[in-house]
């Protein structure tokens, strides 16, 4: 499994660093008693480093790294974003300079904190939600998250003196990136198209249980060179508000749709669904023309909480296991047993053999929302049965259910709309992060080979 946690910085950014040659970073005023102290080495006052300075896009890496410490110093860094709704989410990590009074990330290994060892990335992935349950989201993609980093003197994560702060931009749409909102007949949601005039590979992108319209992925997304459409199918506009059932023929007009935008190019799209956006990507590979690649991040092939529908057509929910629900020790409820097995509510398995789509099952393999690992093997039993090309699948040891792009820290419990109450969602903070960089470059790779299209990333010189 190729892990890309390595910085692996466009040239557009390093070119930005070193011709402006003025990084992004602020040099707290030394106090009195530090003055006194002061020898020659540590005249300069210390300054955070960022590369790219002038912010990245939120899926690439940053280069983080302290100049003018004191030898062998010892530090805290932290780290505060807060989203959109005002909730605070932080991480810290302790730190030692080098000899000669430098710090950087990409070498030095945490010493304790949020997150150990050596970790580039790490205050960033291992950011926590102050407000407890709460998911690290973004609404306007046309706004970046503000991530204040700051140095502290010695080892203490709310004490010592503040040495230096920069403040990093972490963007969502590469330039030229368009967002065009889109209500034609039924469909609600939001293309993002690469620059130029295309055509591009089109993909459909669609997120879960709660609704709305979450549009980051498919913006991050269109800028690796995909025209990306981010599809409301409930709780949303004048959408339904609930999801008791859910018409193929909706998700049918959206598909259809794309396929004749004069900016995407044809024939056939690719879909990418998370959670219940994959069990309808499932079901939309499975019942509609048009889909080439599908890519389902920790689905089901079972219907569950709802059915769905399409002309003639029902596939009933399975049925809900509320005795095998089970609590945690820190008191969630564990509900990965809960729902009763497609084998044998026959009737709930979404007929995936009639697909002729091409998959990739990206699987969290400690996801405790659903059997996501069971339900990716019996799909390529069944297609394999039925003389279908086999799914690829890549597991992903101790992931959870919220496979995002790159650096979003992991999602471990939350309210859960099907259950009423918060839940496990699993996953290992670290190899969480290692799945969701190695995740994106994945799917990207897969909707290239299938779709077509020019492998490219457009340089995000923001
Ligand atoms: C006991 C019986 C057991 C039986 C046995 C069980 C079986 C077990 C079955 C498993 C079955 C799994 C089935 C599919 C599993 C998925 O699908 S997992 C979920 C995947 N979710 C997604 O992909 C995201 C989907 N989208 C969303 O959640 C919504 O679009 C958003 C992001 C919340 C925004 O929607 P919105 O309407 O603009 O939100 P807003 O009005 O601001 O807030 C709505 C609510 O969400 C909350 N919320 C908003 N933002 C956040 C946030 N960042 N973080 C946390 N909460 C937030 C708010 O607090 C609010 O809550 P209430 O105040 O109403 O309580």
């Amino acid at each position: 499994m190729a892990q890309r946690l390595a910085p692996n910085i466009p040239e557009g950014f390093k070119a930005v660093t070193a011709s402006l040659g003025r990084p992004r970073s602020t040099k707290a005023q030394p106090d009195s008693e530090a003055m006194q102290a002061s020898t020659a080495q540590d005249q300069m006052a210390p300054i955070m480093i960022l590369e790219p300075a002038d912010g990245c896009l939120c899926d690439q890496p940053v280069l983080i790294s302290v100049h003018g410490l004191a030898p062998e110093q010892p530090v805290t860094l932290r780290a505060a974003l807060r989203d959109e709704k005002g909730a605070l989410f932080r991480a810290h990590a302790r730190y030692r300079a080098d000899a000669q009074g430098g710090l950087d990330l990409a070498r030095a290994p945490a010493l304790g904190g949020s997150f150990a060892g050596i970790e580039p990335m790490g205050l960033l992935w291992a950011l926590e939600p102050e407000r407890p349950f709460w998911r690290l989201i973004k609404r306007d993609v046309q706004t970046p998250f503000v991530v204040e980093l700051e140095v502290l003197d010695g080892h203490e994560p709310d004490g010592g003196r503040l040495l230096a702060r920069a403040v990093h931009e972490r963007h969502f749409m590469a330039p030229g990136v368009r967002r065009v909102p889109v209500r034609e007949g039924r469909v609600r949601a939001t293309l993002f198209l690469p620059p130029g005039n295309g055509p591009f590979p089109g993909i459909v992108d669609l997120f879960g249980v709660g609704g709305g319209l979450l549009e980051y992925r498919a913006s991050l997304l269109a800028g690796k060179g995909f025209a990306v459409m981010a599809l409301a199918y409930y709780n949303y506009d004048d959408l339904p508000k609930g999801m008791d059932i859910f018409h193929l023929e909706y998700f049918e007009e959206a598909v259809n749709y794309l396929l004749s935008h004069p900016q995407v190019k044809g024939p056939g799209i690719g879909l990418l669904g998370i959670s219940k956006g994959g069990e309808l990507g499932l079901a939309m590979a499975s019942f509609l023309k048009g889909i080439k690649a599908a890519v389902i991040i920790n689905g089901s092939v079972a219907a569950v909480g709802n059915t769905i529908h399409y002309k003639d057509e029902t596939i009933p929910p399975v049925s809900l296991l509320r005795n095998r629900v089970k609590m945690t020790k820190d008191g969630l409820k564990d509900v990965v047993e809960g729902l009763q097995s497609p084998l044998v509510e026959e009737k709930s398995f979404i007929p995936v053999e009639r697909s002729d789509t091409a998959f990739l099952l990206l699987v969290g393999q400690d996801d405790h929302n659903w059997k996501s690992e069971f339900y990716a093997n019996e799909i390529s039993k069944r297609l394999e049965a039925h003389g279908k090309e086999k799914p690829q699948i890549i597991c992903y040891p101790e992931a959870g259910h919220y496979i995002e792009p790159p650096y979003f820290p992991l999602c471990k419990a939350g309210m859960h709309l099907l259950v009423g109450a918060n839940i496990t969602f699993g996953g290992e903070p670290k190899p969480h992060a290692v799945a969701q960089v190695d995740a994106w470059q994945q799917l990207q790779t897969f909707f290239h080979k299938h779709l077509g299209g020019e492998e490219r990333t457009i340089p995000s010189k923001l």
